[in-house]
């Protein structure tokens, strides 16, 4: 067990540099086993969820490697059809790998994923894509089998753009004989980067990043190399981090297009944000105001995975700020916790109304999920005192380092690999 010991109150100073995007080399990595060669992943994060990722693609008789933040992955032969329950219990992004297997290997053999507890997750729409294409899918006593050796195109309408089954219908449909459109496409930037390494492997896919993807399906697909975006989410909580201590820091290596949303809020908060292409500069000297409400939506909306991170920082603007959940029905996990720390938060159904208080104070707080773990981080960085956050597995999952990312940024945070 590790925490994170984090001293508040020290101003962020300096450049820090976003690594690539989970959401985006998790499904990339999912997409290596339909293509028969040797694929080069580069910007590829340390993070939990990727290690989970490549012992999927071991198990199922690819060979790993890496050096540095390039992962090489051989999927000249594939040995099995079957993701151990082990493995799907570590991440959400596990059911993205039903597409892949199920399009190179005509079966797939898998059980319900893990990830963050946000509320109910089911995977309907994934399932009933697979069904569209002319897959089976028997699901029996937690065990999904998907079967479909001729699975072919067709016409999918999403009734939610849901960035999984978008992305399990794009690897499915790249091995399907014939045309598939994807209505209601999911249009997150992370499925523009699917596509682009796809199209790397040799398919014909179009569309990514607006609501309709066409896909040309059954070409021979080869290993590719491909750069992973960087992580959007990772770029707002360090800017969430900066509101939060005060300072003036620069993030680089997301694109600043993606962000827009985030740093409207911040601004409005009364940071003053400069932003041109990979590179979004953040100044806070004064104190925050609350803002008008924040609503979760999906892309090019608020993102849900920076409302916690956003949300503490806000605890501390005066007057009060709002936010809507509209995308999980249990995404308030950090409230209890931030309210430890004299935050003063009142959560009904899907709205969290944030009275913004003077201080925090310092407290022994633990993650429950991992962007409720990054929020900890954000409010223990603004805290007074000496704060300790625990449950780090969590924060594992999505950030790499990110006790040295704001070390270097001058801020008071050490890891301890024992609990105390
Ligand atoms: C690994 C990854 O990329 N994770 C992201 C992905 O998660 P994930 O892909 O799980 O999220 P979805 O976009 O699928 O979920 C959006 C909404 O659709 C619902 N839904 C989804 C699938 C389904 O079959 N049936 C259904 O009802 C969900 O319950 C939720 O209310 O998008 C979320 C929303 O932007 C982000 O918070 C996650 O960080
Ligand atoms: C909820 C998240 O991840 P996952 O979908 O992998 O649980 C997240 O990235 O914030």
């Amino acid at each position: 067990m590790s925490i994170f010991l984090v001293e508040g109150g020290r101003r962020l100073e300096g450049t820090v540099r976003t690594h690539g995007a989970k959401n985006s080399v998790l499904p990339i990595l999912a997409a290596t086993i339909l293509g028969r060669g040797e694929s080069v992943i580069r910007n590829c994060p340390e993070l939990s969820d990727v290690t989970a990722s490549l012992a999927i693609l071991e198990h199922l008789g690819c060979k790993t490697a890496r050096e540095g933040d390039t992962v090489r992955v051989d999927a000249s032969s594939l040995s099995r059809c079957d993701v151990p329950d082990n493995l799907m219990r570590e991440m959400r992004s596990s059911v993205i790998f039903l597409g892949a297997i199920l399009g190179r290997m005509g079966e797939a053999v898998l059980s319900a994923p893990g990830g963050c507890e946000l509320g109910p997750r089911p995977i309907d729409l994934h399932l009933s894509s697979i069904r569209a294409l002319g897959g089976r899918v028997d699901e029996t006593g937690g065990a999904l089998r998907c079967t479909g050796n001729h699975i072919a195109g067709t016409d999918i309408v999403l009734s939610i753009p849901s960035v999984g089954a978008t992305e399990n219908t794009m690897l499915a449909a790249v091995a399907a004989q014939g045309v598939t459109t994807i209505t209601n496409a999911a249009r997150e930037p992370e499925i523009v980067d699917l596509q682009v390494f796809l199209r790397a492997m040799g398919a014909d896919v179009r569309g990514a990043g607006s609501s309709m993807i066409t896909i040309r399906g059954g070409l021979p697909l080869h290993g590719a190399e491909h750069t992973v975006m960087g992580d959007r989410i990772v770029a707002a909580t360090y800017l969430a981090a900066a509101a939060a201590a005060g300072g003036e820091i620069e993030v680089t290596g997301a694109d600043c297009r993606h962000l827009s949303t985030v740093t409207a809020v911040l601004s409005q908060a009364g940071c003053r944000i400069h932003s041109d292409d990979n590179r979004i500069e953040l100044t806070r000297s004064g104190p925050l105001r609350g803002v008008s409400p924040v609503r979760t939506a999906p892309y090019p909306g608020f993102p849900t995975d920076a409302q916690a991170p956003l949300m503490a920082a806000l605890t501390t603007a005066a007057g009060t700020s709002v936010f809507v959940e509209n995308i999980f029905e249990s995404r308030y996990r950090h409230v209890d916790e931030l309210a430890r720390m004299g935050a003063s938060i009142r959560v009904e159904g899907r709205v969290a109304v944030v009275f913004g208080v003077e201080r925090l104070r310092a407290a022994a707080v633990r993650a429950a999920d991992l962007r409720g773990g990054a929020a900890l981080v954000v409010a223990a960085l603004g805290a007074e005192g000496r704060s300790t956050i625990s449950g780090l597995h969590h924060v594992d999952r999505g950030y790499q380092d990110l006790d040295g990312a704001l070390r270097s940024l001058g801020a008071d945070i050490v890891r301890l690999e024992e609990d105390v």
